[in-house]
């Protein structure tokens, strides 16, 4: 009697608790809600407006994106009249509105999320040499895509993490320590482009060959390179791994669409979509883990055994650099589960940059054929007829090095980077609020005339004859690898392996672009993209053994 008096008060206390805990559940979320999207906006916006910022009215939820959306879809529609690189108010049609409406600096909302946008250089600057201590980390939609992919990767880390992991990554990436992977790229460039242009040269019968769009023959090849650069030892099933790995990034970048209506029959369908993607990536990201766990530990105890292996790869690099008396002594040696990760970040972040580069690098040099003759003359003087191409060879051909730097100035893979305040900070005379990103527009940066003259816009590879850095006038004026302590820790490789990329394929070919081709820039994921592809005409240089000749 007495336990069934008490099991009923505890099912009646039971309900009230499952009440209590549900209610206070939901006042949460809506104190979340109010907070992040009604409350926030209204207090960064008073704040900066005190300060004579202000900016569009953002949207409950979506803040600006819309505004951005439709004015970038209006302003995409259409290809530029002709092949102009004066395209950033094209790109970023907000800014110019903005600007225009509110002067250079303004607060804008991407969602929840408040960001300024910065021009003073000097401020640019100070913002992005914030240290893994300093007021700035880096946070946003490319951090949260790379840890949803990747983990805990040095590309999404931050504070002490990001310093220990950088230390511990870092001397792999050392100059003289890459001679080793110039191999592996030649090796791709020959397999994956050269001999199918030869191929189709030949099958054209002709003397030119015209190639609809080469932006898909570039991305196979820098994923090609990456792979082998990576796992040389295991490059056959690390290439299928790298496979599953883009089809993720893809499903993780590709947002579902809503569903097209509130009937139960739509929102059944999209439910469905919805399962049958998470599926996927699950399967996806379980199987490229067990690969590269597989590769790492093998790599692990080759190292360990025949020395005669190390600095083939870039797995064999990260493993010597790690079992280096100084990092295991300071204590930034990396765990298995580090090593995994970083390997992954590098099949991220090693294939898209570089391959959005080469784009344009082959766009301005098809446009400009004398451009590509002073290359071929200057390799044929450094590398002589047989034309073998090493580290030192590719460092001293100071045209390809102009010509490169110019595209990268130009049409700077990554255009637009943040820093996000940690703590409130003062910038300038501006006080700015803990969460509020502070934005660059790169573009914008490289062609600033006080810095690059009134030609800014020109393809002129000429203001790089003296060097990078007495053509950069400010530590900011160029950044296509960023700038401060989270500089592209890959900037050595990348370069190198676009030297030699290029170098291959002006030794085999000549090119034009061709009378097909529409200038229509866009950004595509993060990068600027040709919005038609790019389809050249190429022809084989004269008295130019093929490659597949050459090697016998
Ligand atoms: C042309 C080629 C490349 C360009 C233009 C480029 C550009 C950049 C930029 C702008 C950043 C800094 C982003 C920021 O400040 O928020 C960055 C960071 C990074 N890049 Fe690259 N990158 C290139 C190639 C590569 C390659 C080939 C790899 C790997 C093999 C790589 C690995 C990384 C990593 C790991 C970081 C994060 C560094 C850190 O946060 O400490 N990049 N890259």
């Amino acid at each position: 009697m007495l336990s069934f008096k008490n099991s009923q008060l505890s099912t009646r206390t039971w309900v009230t608790l499952t009440f209590v805990v549900l209610f206070a559940i939901v006042l949460h979320r809506l104190f979340r809600f109010v907070r992040t999207y009604m409350w926030n906006p209204l207090r960064y916006r008073r704040a900066m407006q005190a300060q004579g910022v202000s900016g569009p009215t953002p949207f409950l939820m979506t803040g600006n994106l819309p505004e951005v959306q439709a004015l970038k879809a209006e302003s995409w529609k259409r290809p530029m009249n002709d092949i102009s690189h004066d395209y950033v108010d094209r790109l970023f049609p907000h800014y110019r509105l903005w600007t225009e409406r509110y002067g250079p600096r303004f607060l804008f909302w991407s969602g929840s999320q408040p960001i300024i946008l910065e021009t003073d250089p000097d401020l640019i600057k100070e913002v992005f040499s914030s240290d893994h201590k300093g007021p700035y980390a880096k946070y946003g939609p490319q951090t949260v895509l790379s840890k949803r992919v990747t983990g805990d990767a040095l590309f999404a880390l931050n504070g002490t993490k990001w310093l220990h992991r950088r230390r511990a990554v870092r001397p792999a990436f050392r100059g003289q320590l890459l001679e080793g992977l110039v191999e592996p790229v030649m090796t791709s460039t020959k397999e994956v482009l050269v001999s199918k242009w030869e191929k189709r040269l030949s099958e054209s019968g002709g003397r030119e060959c015209y190639i609809e769009d080469i932006v898909p023959h570039l991305a196979a090849l820098t994923g090609d390179v990456i792979a082998r650069a990576l796992f040389r030892s295991s490059y056959e099933e690390s290439n299928h791994a790298f496979e599953q790995h883009k089809e993720l990034i893809r499903l993780e970048f590709q947002k579902q669409p809503l569903p097209c209506s509130w009937t139960p029959r739509s929102l059944i369908g999209y439910a469905k979509v919805a399962y049958q993607r998470f599926r996927r990536r699950r399967e996806l990201h379980q199987s490229v883990l067990a690969t590269v766990r597989g590769m790492v530990e093998k790599a692990m105890a080759q190292e360990s055994k025949q020395k005669a292996h190390a600095h083939k790869d870039f797995l064999s690099l990260l493993l010597a650099a790690n079992n280096d008396p100084e990092t295991v002594a300071e204590g930034f040696q990396m765990s298995t589960k580090d090593l995994i990760q970083e390997a992954r970040s590098f099949y991220t972040a090693g294939y898209q940059a570089p391959a959005t580069a080469l784009n344009w690098i082959f766009m301005l040099l098809a446009q400009h054929p004398t451009w590509q003759d002073r290359i071929y003359e200057e390799l044929k003087e450094v590398a002589g007829d047989e034309g073998m191409l090493t580290m030192q060879v590719l460092n001293s051909l100071n045209n390809l090095s102009m010509v490169i730097y110019e595209s990268l100035r130009l049409y700077t893979p990554a255009p637009e980077a943040h820093r996000t305040a940690v703590r409130d900070v003062q910038l300038g005379n501006l006080r700015i609020l803990k969460g509020t990103s502070v934005s660059v527009c790169i573009p914008k940066l490289h062609r600033l005339p006080e810095f690059w003259g009134e030609d800014a816009n020109e393809f002129n590879p000429e203001r790089f004859r003296g060097g990078l850095s007495s053509a950069r006038k400010h530590a900011v004026a160029y950044m296509p690898f960023s700038f401060g302590p989270r500089y592209c820790v890959a900037k050595t490789f990348a370069l190198l392996e676009i030297r030699c990329i290029v170098a291959m394929i002006i030794q085999q070919f000549r090119f034009q672009l061709s009378p097909q081709y529409v200038h229509a820039p866009v950004i595509i994921g993060v990068g600027i993209q040709p919005k038609h592809g790019l389809p050249i005409v190429i022809s084989r240089r004269e008295g130019r053994p093929t490659m597949s000749e050459n090697v016998q």
